[in-house]
Formats: structure tokens, sequence, C-alpha cells
């Protein structure tokens, strides 16, 4: 966990390096709590059963979503089967790779970077090869999210007036006054009501 929160904060040092803001450890600097009482940080473990019988070639094993925190940190294992939307609406294979951690932008990020950074839409499919079919899938997802305290509007990403970009089905009046605890929580209820 100790290792998420690092390599979470070193990544937003990058970004906040790569989006140029003044501050330069200003997106780490929202994120310090990251294994605090005041923070909606998790880790999760996935488990997908071997899949035995006939099943029909592209079927969905977990629907297409964006996660709504930040980002997210993804530690596949061989298996594969998880595709990633692009910006014109094609999924693309996002084949595990040895060794690696595979970012997923978030909405919050996408919304504080006015849509700069895309949220990323993810699905998993079931594989056609049947050996790794009839394989367990396992991931590990680290859902990285600011300190609960932190107002979801934030300021130092503001530009002009007219950006209709908004967080989920939030109209821009509703988020004025959220924080990211409200925002968040309310998120799980709906997810897991
Ligand atoms: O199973 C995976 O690799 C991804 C899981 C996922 O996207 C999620 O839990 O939000
Ligand atoms: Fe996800």
């Amino acid at each position: 966990m100790q290792d998420c929160k690092s390599l979470a904060l070193r990544i937003l040092d990058a970004l906040s390096y790569g989006l140029k803001l003044e501050e330069k450890n200003y997106l780490s600097s929202l994120h310090k709590s990251i294994l605090g009482p005041h923070n909606h940080s998790s880790l999760r473990y996935l488990y997908y059963p071997p899949i035995s019988g006939k099943l029909k070639k592209g079927q969905i094993r977990l629907l297409e979503h964006t996660d709504y925190g930040c980002m997210t940190l993804l530690f596949q294992d061989s298996v594969g089967g998880l595709q990633i939307k692009s910006r014109d609406g094609t999924y693309i294979d996002a084949c595990p790779i040895e060794n690696s951690v595979l970012i997923n932008v978030a909405d919050l990020l996408q919304y504080w970077t006015h849509g700069d950074l895309k949220s990323t839409p993810h699905r998993i499919l079931v594989p056609d090869d049947p050996l790794k079919r009839s394989a367990q899938r396992q991931s590990i997802a680290f859902f990285v999210h600011p300190n609960e305290n932190l107002f979801v509007s934030n300021t130092l990403f503001k530009r002009d007036v007219s950006d209709t970009m908004t967080l989920r089905n939030f109209t821009k009046q509703q988020l004025e006054n959220m924080t990211v605890g409200e925002y968040v929580t309310g998120q799980f209820s709906r997810t897991y009501a």
C-alpha cells in the first residue's frame, strides 16, 4: 500500500509538471492523505473465475465504465481481456505487459483538467483463447482519491466560464459546494446500492 501511495504521488508530480501547473507539487499535495483516515483511496483485489462451457466470442466480464476518483493504478496478470475505449470510440486491447502498471485517468482528473486528460472508459472481455478462458484472471486495482475535505470544484484548474465540463451527471451548481468525500460516498452508494 505504501508503495502504491509513493508511486501515485510520483505520477501526480509528473502530471503537475506536464500540465504546467505553477505549483509543481500541486496535484500530489491534494493526495498526501492517502492511507490516512480522511481519504477514500483503496486497494481492491479482483478475481474472475475460470470459464467452463461454451461462450460466444466477445462476451463481456466487466461492463464498460470509468473510475470515479483521480486515477487508478492497475496491476494485471497475464490472462488479459482489458480493453480501453479510445477517443474515436474504438476499443483497444490493453495487453498485459510484464512488470508494468497500467494507469487509468479517472473522472476527477478529467473534470479538473477540463477534459485535457480523458477519463478512460474500460471493460473486461472474456478471452478468446481457450487456455486463457480456463484460467482464473486476477488483477489488483489501487484507486487513487484526493483528500475527502477538498472541494470538488478546485479553483486552481479553473479556465473560462464557457467551459461546460462537469462531473458525472452533476450540474456545475451542485458541484460548487460538494466535497470529494460527499462525491465519493455518493458514488459508492450508487454503485453498491
Ligand atoms: O479487473 C480489472 O483489471 C479492472 C477492474 C476495474 O476496472 C475496476 O474495478 O474498476
Ligand atoms: Fe475500472
